[in-house]
């Protein structure tokens, strides 16, 4: 099996002012030691207008924490009145675009092609897409959540080439369980994972798939990431409200020593 670095994202959602987002990883910066950073990657995904002030203290102070941004646009530039574009975002030296989030498919509207357009103007401007896919409850009641989940991967990697594919990551992240405290239980985790890995497998080769990232998402905490690291196929998570307390997001970091 490839050996996948474990990414531990967190998405601090619509939180932070640009004042609380440096203080916020300056106390990551010196929670986390050099040992953190070389068994787990750690970034951050700050509001927009906190980009430019992660940027300064990362560069400034040498930090291993990476930096990405919650969208991005489909667009390269033109107008588009409140986007974000990827050009933008490749100048802030981001190196991570989230792209299709359960809640801006939910509340802007976003669906497959536009995320698949997302995804590729991410790879156009050297950015890597953390692509969210996860059913709601009503699907997962249904018990189609396996076949949900694998049409979003289809539709937002629909005719990505492997060169760019094998880079991506793939957030699981059950709209049932993200910020409800219902954690998905580590099988449950394991199940859809595992099917992503197996699709990823179809779409391009078994050994692109090994190598891709797939992490889980929804009420993880440093109580319970232990579990959910612990199934095969899951490689870190992306971690919305316990991201927001540096000290609870460095255990989740650890999630070795929890
Ligand atoms: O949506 C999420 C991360 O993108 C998960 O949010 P919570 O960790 O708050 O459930």
């Amino acid at each position: 099996m490839a050996s996948r670095t474990p990414l531990m994202a967190g998405n601090w959602k619509m939180n932070l002012n640009h004042l609380e987002a440096i203080a916020h990883v300056q106390k990551l910066a010196f929670g986390l030691s050099d040992k953190d950073f070389d068994e787990v990657e750690v970034a951050v995904l700050p509001p927009f207008t906190d980009l430019r002030s992660v940027q300064t203290l990362v560069d400034g102070d040498k930090l291993k924490i990476k930096y990405g941004a919650q969208d991005i646009s489909a667009q390269d530039s033109g107008a588009y009145t409140g986007e974000i574009s990827g050009p933008m975002l490749a100048k802030l030296n981001c190196t991570y675009a989230v792209v299709g989030h359960s809640e801006r498919r939910q509340y802007h509207g976003e669906n497959e092609d536009i995320c698949n357009a997302k995804v590729k103007a991410a790879y156009r401007h050297g950015l890597t897409p953390i692509l969210c896919i996860g059913e709601p409850l009503e699907v997962r009641k249904a018990g189609s959540h396996v076949a949900h989940t694998l049409a979003q991967l289809d539709g937002g990697l629909k005719d990505v080439p492997a060169d760019q594919a094998a880079t991506v990551v793939i957030a699981y992240e059950p709209v049932w369980a993200i910020g409800t405290g219902e954690v998905a239980t580590p099988d449950d985790a394991q199940e859809v994972c595992a099917a992503i890995r197996a699709r990823l497998a179809e779409l391009y080769d078994g050994v692109l798939a090994e190598g891709v990232r797939i992490q889980y998402g929804g009420s993880v905490k440093s109580g319970n990431v232990a579990a959910i690291m612990a199934q095969p196929d899951v490689d870190g998570a992306l971690v919305g409200g316990a991201s927001l307390d540096a000290d609870e997001f460095v255990k989740i970091v650890r999630f070795r020593d929890q």
